[in-house]
């Protein structure tokens, strides 16, 4: 007899996050976005703050889902993503001035990218995983700085842009997960799923993706 495939709840509100679960054929169950406060604690360092905040959102996520009584047997998965220049944690862009003033400090410069996973198991094992990426880019016009404001591409991203989009031609040099600078590092995820008995098949990939 085969295995029942486990339940997986997606902590998550971000439509990036799902997409690249989606891209690998993984597609969660239940989407419960977690809303937890992602204030930096005094002192705390990129990496660290990353693997907290994806820790928090899916024991929130987790503990929403038992209170409607959905997913008592899920695991859940969770993520971050934190910008950082040296120390200096980027914010989450909300305002256009937020975005200005992260594209000027990461104009010409190299940067990182700390992005965390984490998935809960039923019996309350957690793991999780940080993945770092490194990234240099070009020197910004003000034009350009002006026109990539105007795209809003900025809005509700760590540190002010988006890779994948408009962003992705100020990358000079990138080291480490494109996908992890995207919301979700996908080598990784399918490592902690399958370590938690959730199939991921790769062949139906051949017919229907389009690729
Ligand atoms: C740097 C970068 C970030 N981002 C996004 C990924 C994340 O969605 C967001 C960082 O904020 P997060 O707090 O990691 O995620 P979120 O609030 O969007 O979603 P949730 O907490 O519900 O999972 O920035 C990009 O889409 N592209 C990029 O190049």
């Amino acid at each position: 007899m085969v295995a029942a495939r486990p339940e997986l709840i997606l902590a998550s509100a971000s439509p990036r996050r799902l997409a690249l679960l989606n891209q690998i054929g993984v597609e969660p169950d239940h989407l419960i976005p977690a809303d937890v406060d992602e204030t930096p604690l005094k002192n705390e360092i990129p990496r660290k703050l990353a693997a907290r905040l994806a820790h928090t959102k899916a024991l929130a996520a987790q503990h929403k889902a038992r209170q409607t009584g959905i997913g008592d047997n899920a695991l859940v998965l969770g993520g971050d993503t934190v910008v950082a220049v040296g120390r200096r944690i980027l914010p989450k862009a909300e305002m256009l001035d937020d975005a200005a003033a992260s594209l000027r400090l990461l104009s010409g410069r190299s940067h990182r990218v700390f992005t965390s996973i984490c998935l809960l198991n039923p019996s309350g094992g957690s793991k999780r995983r940080v993945v770092e990426t490194r990234l240099r880019f070009k020197r910004l016009s003000n034009a350009e700085v002006d026109a990539y404001l105007a795209s809003g591409e900025w809005e509700g991203k760590a540190g002010g842009y988006a890779i994948q989009g408009i962003a992705g031609a100020f990358v000079i040099k990138l080291q480490g997960s494109f996908h992890a600078v995207m919301g979700l590092p996908l080598y990784e995820t399918v490592q902690l799923l399958r370590s938690e008995n959730y199939p991921i098949e790769f062949n139906w990939l051949n017919s229907t993706s389009g690729i």
